[in-house]
This record gives C-alpha cells, sequence and structure tokens, in this order.
C-alpha cells in the first residue's frame, strides 16, 4: 500500500527523506487532498483548513499545536503528533541571547556603531561607549513559567555556574520526569504571584490553551518588579499585548523580547521581536522533523502512538499477520461490542490492547490470517458500531 503524504517545503528534508520511496507518495503542500493519508507541517495554521474525512495523521514538526484543530482532529479519528522537546535547545540558546539584550543595550550599541563614519572609528567607539553600559545577569532573580522542555532547559542554564542567576520556577503542572531533570537550586513557586513579584527577569514557556490565553494579562504585569524584563518564546497570544505596552510606556515594564511580531511591537522603543526562529536552527529543525516523522510512520504501519497530542501511547508488537485498529469514544462497553462482532465471525484475537485519554480511547487487536474480503466485511461491521470513529486494517 502506498501512503498519500502532504508535506509543508518548511519541513526539514532529513525528516520528509524517511518517507521512503516505496510506501509513500510526497507531494509538496499544506493542505490535505481527499486521498492524503498524513499531512506534515510547521507552523501554518490549520483552523480554517477542511479536514478530509480520510486523512489518518497530522504531524507537527515542533512543539506547539495551537495552530491545529485538535478537537475537530480527534472527532474525526485524525491521531495528531508532535515533537516534544525536539527544538528545545534552539529556544533555549536563543533564550539565553535574549537576557543578554535585556541586561546590556548591545543592540542599540551595535547599530550605533554600524552608522559611524570617518577613519576615527576606534577613537569615536572609546568616547561613545559610555552610552551602552548594561547590566550583568549574575546574583540577578529569573522567573520561569512552564518547566517542560524548554523552561527546564532555561531553569537549569540560568542557575548554573555560567549564569549564577537565582531562579523561580511554576508549573502547576509539571511532569514526574521533567520535575526529576530540574536542578536543587531552582526554587518552586506555588502561584504566578510567587513567580512573578520579585524576579528582575521573567520568561514565560508554557502551550497556547484557553487556559494560558493572555495569562500575563494587566493584572498579572502589576504583579511583576518595576523595571523588570519579560520574555516570551512561547506564543503571541499568552500575553495581553495592549497590557505590556502600557506598562512599557509607564516604565513599569523595562523592555519585553519576545520572538512574534505584531504591527504595535516592531516599532516600540522598547520592544526587541524576533522572527518567531526559537525553532529555526538545523539541529532543531531536523530533530524536530525526523521525530514526527517516525511516529507518523509508526502509526501508519503498525497503529502503534507515540507522542500524540489527541490520543493515548500504544506499543504492541505486530507479530501476527493482521490488525484491526479502532478509535471509538471512551464510553463503557466498547470492547465487549467490538469482541463481539469478532466472535460471531468465529474469529480468534491473537492479541489486543485498549487505551483511553479523556473522550477518546484506541484498541487495537491482532487476528490470523483470514481471507482479505472476510476481513474488510468484519471491519465494515465494526465501523458501524455505535460511538467507533474510525476503524483501520493493517496486514504485514
Ligand atoms: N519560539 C519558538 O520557536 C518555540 C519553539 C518551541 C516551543 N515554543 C512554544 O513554547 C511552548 C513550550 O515548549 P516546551 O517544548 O517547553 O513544551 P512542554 O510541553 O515541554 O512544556 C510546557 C510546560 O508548560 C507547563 N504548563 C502548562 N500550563 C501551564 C500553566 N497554566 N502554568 C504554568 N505552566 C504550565 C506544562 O506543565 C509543561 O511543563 C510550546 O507549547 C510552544 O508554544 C516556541
Ligand atoms: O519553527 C517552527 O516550526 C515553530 C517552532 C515552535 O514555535 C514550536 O512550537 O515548536
Amino acid at each position: 500500500m502506498t501512503y498519500q503524504i502532504v508535506a509543508s517545503t518548511t519541513v526539514s528534508p532529513d525528516g520528509i527523506a524517511l518517507f521512503d520511496q516505496k510506501n509513500y507518495h510526497i507531494d509538496y503542500g499544506e493542505q490535505p487532498k481527499k486521498d492524503t493519508a498524513g499531512l506534515l507541517i510547521r507552523s501554518v495554521d490549520l483552523h480554517q483548513t477542511p479536514l478530509p474525512d480520510d486523512l489518518i495523521t497530522i504531524g507537527r514538526a515542533g512543539v506547539g499545536v495551537n495552530n491545529i484543530p485538535l478537537a475537530e482532529a480527534a472527532a474525526k479519528g485524525i491521531v495528531v503528533f508532535n515533537a516534544p522537546g525536539a527544538n528545545a535547545n534552539g529556544v533555549k540558546e536563543l533564550v539565553f541571547a535574549a537576557l543578554t539584550i535585556g541586561a546590556r543595550p548591545m543592540l542599540a550599541g551595535s547599530k550605533w556603531v554600524s552608522n559611524l563614519k570617518g577613519d576615527d572609528i576606534g577613537v569615536q567607539v572609546e568616547k561613545g561607549k559610555k552610552a551602552y553600559v548594561g547590566t550583568e545577569l549574575l546574583g540577578k532573580k529569573l522567573g520561569v513559567i512552564g518547566l517542560g522542555h524548554v523552561g527546564g532547559l532555561v531553569a537549569n542554564g540560568a542557575s548554573s555556574q555560567a549564569f549564577g542567576m537565582h531562579v523561580v520556577g511554576y508549573d502547576p503542572y509539571i511532569a514526574v520526569d521533567t520535575a526529576w531533570h530540574l536542578s536543587h537550586h531552582i526554587k518552586h513557586a506555588a502561584d504566578l504571584k510567587g513567580v512573578l513579584e520579585d524576579s528582575d527577569y521573567v520568561t514565560i514557556h508554557v502551550p497556547l490553551t484557553s487556559e494560558t490565553k493572555e495569562m500575563l494579562n494587566a493584572d498579572a504585569i502589576a504583579m511583576m518588579k518595576p523595571g523588570s524584563v519579560l520574555l516570551n518564546f512561547a506564543r503571541d497570544d499568552v500575553i495581553d499585548e495592549d497590557a505590556i505596552i502600557a506598562a512599557l510606556d509607564r516604565g513599569h515594564l523595562r523592555r519585553y523580547i519576545t520572538d512574534f511580531a505584531s504591527p504595535k511591537l516592531i516599532h516600540h522603543p522598547k520592544v526587541t521581536v524576533f522572527p518567531h526562529i526559537g525553532g529555526s536552527t538545523t539541529a532543531a529543525e531536523t530533530n524536530s522533523a525526523k521525530m514526527v516523522v517516525q511516529t507518523m510512520k509508526n502509526y501508519l504501519e503498525t497503529g502503534n502512538i507515540r507522542n500524540s497530542v489527541t490520543f493515548p501511547d500504544t506499543d504492541m508488537q505486530f507479530a501476527s499477520p493482521l490488525r484491526l485498529t479502532l478509535i471509538h469514544k471512551n464510553v463503557p462497553n466498547m470492547v465487549g461490542k467490538m469482541t463481539g462482532v469478532l466472535s460471531n465471525y468465529e474469529l480468534n484475537i491473537v492479541n489486543m490492547m485498549n487505551r483511553s485519554q479523556g473522550d477518546y480511547a484506541y484498541t487495537m487487536i491482532d487476528l490470523d490470517q483470514i481471507d482479505p474480503k472476510r476481513l474488510q466485511k468484519i471491519a465494515a461491521k465494526m465501523a458501524q458500531i455505535d460511538d467507533v470513529i474510525r476503524v483501520r486494517v493493517l496486514s504485514h
């Protein structure tokens, strides 16, 4: 079987190349077509894009999935994958550049130097450099909101001897594994106020969700220390832009440094904007694309799920000739109904797995070899069970 993949040209070719020519046909673009099995994208906004019923998976070569209509995808049985942690180091390094930019007026100094004229540039520099005196990060307090892959690296790095900052972190949903990797030098704040009130620098690393939308609004900014610097490499909408601009204008915030451009921000004298390049390093792009393509392929070929943001992880060895996979609602007695259909056809189940996550569940059923036409008939019967969303038949 050949799977049709639509891949964005912005995704690293090293990742796309993992779709072998024997089993995959690649079209370049960002819109799924009628027979598209997999859509591979970066930041393109899919909220207005119709998702065809036969689309099996969407891969996001990156972390943030706010550009994908997750609820619609889950309801249609489309499994969405991202690449957790794959670009975290790239973002961390840019955040350290931003912290240093926040401490020292190096961009303004560099701009000043590049506009100097005459043969005595060295003399002019030595005379004029007093206008570009900065501060140091050593001993300053950094508040980190969100201690996942990026926030964890930033917090650990800033609290290390190399930077010597006092770090306080806030993450009410921190994963146990992530918490294990945090330096014991990092203090934990119980609430947003605890991370904001004394920090000289605050950096935010949360996903954009309905809960985190405008998390840094006027009330939160009012809790921040006067003269502090805010960094946002997460998403534009985790802050209230007007509230930030007002706080900069009245001098409550000293600088806002962000990876997200907007008409109001780009010309503000106290704002530094990057063109969303946190994950734009060769390593980050390659890691993200390879990670997500591997998970898409694994799902398409074996039905196993890893790193999906919409469905639970499964890992069942594909040792029998045939596999049925069913995406269904997480309601009682689904397994009973499925096995009921199979027993009507007197089929022997070789292996089975059922996992649920929120409103949805996923079942994999391995079977011995049977006539392919008979199996298609059985799959069609399974698809008619109430609350079953999608049935796939896999063979090898
Ligand atoms: N600028 C870029 O190019 C770039 C690159 C990578 C990621 N990002 C953005 O940064 C976000 C974080 O990336 P990551 O790789 O660290 O993701 P992650 O999933 O590893 O970490 C996110 C962390 O935020 C925490 N969190 C969730 N809601 C929270 C809340 N209300 N308060 C405090 N903490 C909360 C989670 O518990 C988790 O630990 C991404 O979702 C994406 O939007 C941007
Ligand atoms: O450059 C990209 O694809 C987006 C990177 C980043 O915002 C992410 O969420 O991973």
